[in-house]
């Protein structure tokens, strides 16, 4: 296996920069995962890494390899990549096992070893038992891990996946994302994964890649990008963060700074380095929201609108001071709140967004 390094990569159609400036380094053996909202340039990156796409400015190494760069690109059958799409094109007339093998027979590789390679590739996904099945007896997550084998046979050091779960149920997304996790558990792949579904990003990824215009918004863990979001997008983005206006009041001491929003003071966490300003943002969860009694200051507001989701309602809520902005938060059961109640709020904690977006 080998790390992938992508420096300041920018693919232009035209005058549309697809991906502008990215730069990424992904680790031997760590799981990646792209994020971002649709035509962000998830797959035009994907593809400038497999060798589909040509830079138009940057560079990208696969290990210690340079395979896209000013002086040319490498072509995609020789990167010695894996991929692995959302439309597992599997040969219906072929045997699972006829499937996984076909690039090595095409390659001409001989038929002990071949057999061999193909037995290896079946175990890593766990389908040793499935070698002479056809496909259209086979379950779309059977499927999926055949697709896998396919890829793994030609030993790549790397595997790519574009958004491999995107045509499954709800049910079988869940297993194949245990599998997904237990594989890269058990083989140590490097893997870039990309996905539009930041659960299934959270759950697999070590860290994501939040994509946004073309350009890399934050790459960092999943809990440091739920925690500590370094744009007001990406804020929004993760687990729908709500984002407020505020007044940065003091400078940032051991890890926290005071600010004020909707005429409240809260102590929020913040950056080393955060200095008092006028405009900034914090980021909350549902959370940091509590109601609170008369004396317990907080601001005022009115529900606009509950949602009973079974055991908790998802209480949406609008300041008083500003009616335009809609906070939300959980209540469980026995849930005293419906649209039009008043209620006095408080904001426990959240996360100071930082000036200058820094990855
Ligand atoms: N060959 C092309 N010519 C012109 N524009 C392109 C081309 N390929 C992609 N784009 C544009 O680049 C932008 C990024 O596209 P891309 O497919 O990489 O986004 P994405 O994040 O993968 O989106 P989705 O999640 O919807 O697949 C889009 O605005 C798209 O229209």
């Amino acid at each position: 296996m080998a790390g992938l390094k992508i420096s300041r990569a920018t693919k232009s159609f035209g005058d549309f920069d697809a991906v502008k400036d990215v730069s990424i380094e992904v680790k031997d053996g760590e799981f990646l995962a792209v994020l971002g909202p649709s035509g962000c340039g998830k797959t035009t990156l994907l593809r400038l890494v497999a060798g589909f796409e040509k830079l138009t400015s940057g560079e990208i190494h696969i290990g210690d390899r340079l395979v896209s760069g000013s002086q040319g690109s490498v072509p995609p059958e020789k990167r010695r990549v894996g991929i692995v799409f959302q439309n597992y094109a599997l040969w219906p007339h072929m045997t699972v096992a006829q499937n996984v093998g076909y690039a090595l027979k095409v390659a001409k590789v001989d038929k002990a070893e071949a057999r061999r390679k193909v037995a290896e590739a079946l175990a890593l996904v766990n389908l040793e038992g499935l070698a002479d099945r056809r496909p259209a007896n086979l379950s779309g997550g059977q499927r999926q891990r055949v697709a896998l084998a396919r890829c793994l046979v030609a030993a790549p050091s790397l595997v790519l996946f574009d958004e491999p779960l995107a045509n499954l149920d709800v049910h079988l997304r869940a297993s194949m994302e245990d599998e997904f996790a237990a594989f890269h558990k058990r083989t140590g792949t490097t893997i870039v994964y990309i996905t539009h579904d930041q659960a299934e990003a959270m759950a697999l990824a070590d860290r994501i890649a939040v994509m946004d215009g073309g350009r890399l918004a934050q790459l960092a863990a999943p809990r440091d990008l739920f925690r500590e979001p370094a744009s007001a997008m990406v804020a929004s983005f993760i687990a729908q963060g709500m984002v407020l206006s505020a007044k940065a009041l003091t400078a940032a001491e051991a890890g926290h700074a005071r600010v004020e929003v909707l005429g409240q003071e809260v102590v929020v966490r913040c950056r080393p380095g955060e200095r008092p300003r006028e405009a900034a943002k914090i980021c909350i969860r549902s959370s940091d929201l509590e109601i609170v009694g008369d004396k317990g200051g907080g601001f005022d507001g009115t529900v606009v609108r509950a949602i009973y989701k079974g055991g908790t309602a998802r209480i949406e809520f609008a300041p008083a001071s500003d009616a335009d902005t809609h906070l939300h938060f959980d209540q469980s059961e026995p849930i005293g709140l419906d649209s039009g109640s008043a209620i006095r709020m408080r904001i426990k904690s959240g996360w100071l967004i930082p000036n200058e977006p820094a990855v």
